[in-house]
């Protein structure tokens, strides 16, 4: 079937124009507009597997939460800025009437970043999907052997994730839920919590994010402001980066959860979003991306757990069947990012910062691309007898080279050219040695 979609944000009055901008707070759909028209489906012929007798042996998929209400802190801004618009709003246009005297501020702070029935849908749908693309590997057989393990962090939208992951599966084989269990592991999952370098130099140090906060105040995201507040009819003085933050996240979220093309959304125009995306990516860049090594360096634990399993399938390969076969890791974007960071993705050959926004328009560090809600980085060894050992990564059902190793043979490079290419982390990137303070 053709994977495209003719539903695209351009034509459909239900999809938000700058629906594609929404950076952590996007839908999975924006990223593989083909879903929208059918949400289950797939592509095999993306998997470019160099011969027919490749067979998977091995599937770890590292996988971001489904879509979640908003945390309690941004539930704060949207009520300040609902009442800020109730108040002094001036003007007669449809959009702004419909804000005025129809929306009703809805979200409360006990959400608190829960996973909301779509988020439930994202996983249910992501599992059947990989379920049909390794048909090999996720599979009943797998399951009930115990080859298939599920990790979670402990955070509540995670949990959930990974028991809608199991529900889908449990729908598509008609098998009971009680099938399947899962370990919380909030070291593997949430290791940026325990690791005191990143705690100490980057979580509580305002001054790690100072390129944020230079954008924030600076020119683009000025221009933005003022024109949120002529089109409210208000003060520039009370149109803040708060406030303009809130309003993304108002049209973001009740398209994400609602699937509505909310009246706030109308509040910005393309060049806008562009900003309110760029002012997103800075965060992410400095918080959990290239801006501070130890953000990757964080991810040591994770980036050895997985290798760990690689090398065991490559063993057990040869012998037998491959105990671990499948594991399904569901976590955060600040779990997926520095480990795609520490394996070199996504890397531009200049920094974000406050002054080269218009020089990044181009950037592959692009959160929307990569961190939708139900992002999921997936890494598939493949026997290929004679033709090797394979490794494969994708990142939301769409192959990736390797940074570094594009030009292999069929994009699938060998499993010992990908273990050669990173032997200085293999060898090194020790959790405990990288987050000590001293
Ligand atoms: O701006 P909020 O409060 O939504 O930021 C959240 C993170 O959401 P994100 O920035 O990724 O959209 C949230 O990540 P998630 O993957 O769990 O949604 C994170 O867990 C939460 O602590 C907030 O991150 P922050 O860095 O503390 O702002």
């Amino acid at each position: 079937c053709s994977l495209r979609s003719s539903a695209k944000s351009g034509d459909d009055p239900n999809i938000p124009a700058i629906a594609k901008y929404f950076s952590t707070k996007g839908r999975y759909e924006e990223v593989n507009p083909y879903l929208i028209d059918d949400i289950v489906a797939v592509n095999r012929s993306i998997l470019p597997t160099p011969s027919p007798q490749c067979r998977e042996i091995h599937l770890t998929a590292i996988i971001r939460h489904g879509t979640r209400y908003p945390t309690t802190k941004n539930v704060k801004k949207m009520r300040l800025l609902h009442d800020l618009v109730s108040r002094n709003a001036s003007g007669k246009q449809g959009w702004l009437r419909e804000i005025k005297h129809q929306w009703t501020m809805w979200y409360t702070e006990d959400m608190d970043g829960r996973l909301v029935q779509k988020g439930i849908d994202d996983h249910k749908h992501l599992a059947v999907r990989l379920a049909k693309l390794f048909p090999s590997l996720i599979s009943k057989e797998k399951l009930r052997d115990g080859h298939m393990n599920f990790i979670t962090s402990s955070k509540h939208r995670c949990v959930n994730s990974t028991l809608a992951f199991q529900s889908g599966l449990a729908g598509l084989w008609t098998i009971e839920g009680d099938e399947f269990d899962h370990n919380l592991n909030d070291a593997l999952m949430r290791f940026f919590d325990v690791c005191t370098k990143f705690v100490e130099h980057v979580e509580n140090n305002a001054s790690a994010l100072q390129e944020v906060d230079k954008f924030e105040v600076g020119a683009e995201m000025r221009r933005v402001q003022e024109k949120i507040a002529d089109r409210l009819g208000v003060h520039y003085s009370l149109i803040t980066n708060d406030m303009a933050q809130a309003a993304f996240y108002l049209c973001a979220y009740e398209f994400a959860i609602k699937t509505v093309n909310s009246p706030w959304c109308q509040l910005f125009d393309e060049v806008d979003a562009q900003v309110m995306e760029y002012a997103n990516d800075l965060k992410h860049f400095w918080k959990r991306g290239y801006g501070h090594d130890i953000n990757s360096k964080s991810s040591c634990i994770l980036f050895h757990d997985v290798f760990s399993r690689l090398n065991n399938a490559a063993s057990q390969s040869k012998s037998g069947p491959v105990q671990e076969a499948v594991t399904i890791q569901v976590g955060h974007a600040e779990t997926l990012l520095p480990l795609l960071t520490l394996l070199g993705f996504f890397k531009d050959s200049d920094p974000l910062t406050s002054t080269n926004y218009a020089s990044q328009a181009q950037r592959s560090f692009r959160t929307s691309r990569i961190l939708p809600y139900a992002a999921n980085l997936l890494l598939v060894l493949y026997d290929c007898g004679e033709d090797g050992l394979r490794l494969q990564p994708l990142l939301n059902e769409r192959p990736l080279a390797f940074p570094g190793m594009a030009g292999q043979q069929d994009s699938m490079p060998l499993y010992q050219d990908v273990r050669e290419h990173y032997k200085e982390l293999l060898d090194g990137c020790d959790f405990e040695t990288e987050c000590q303070l001293f």
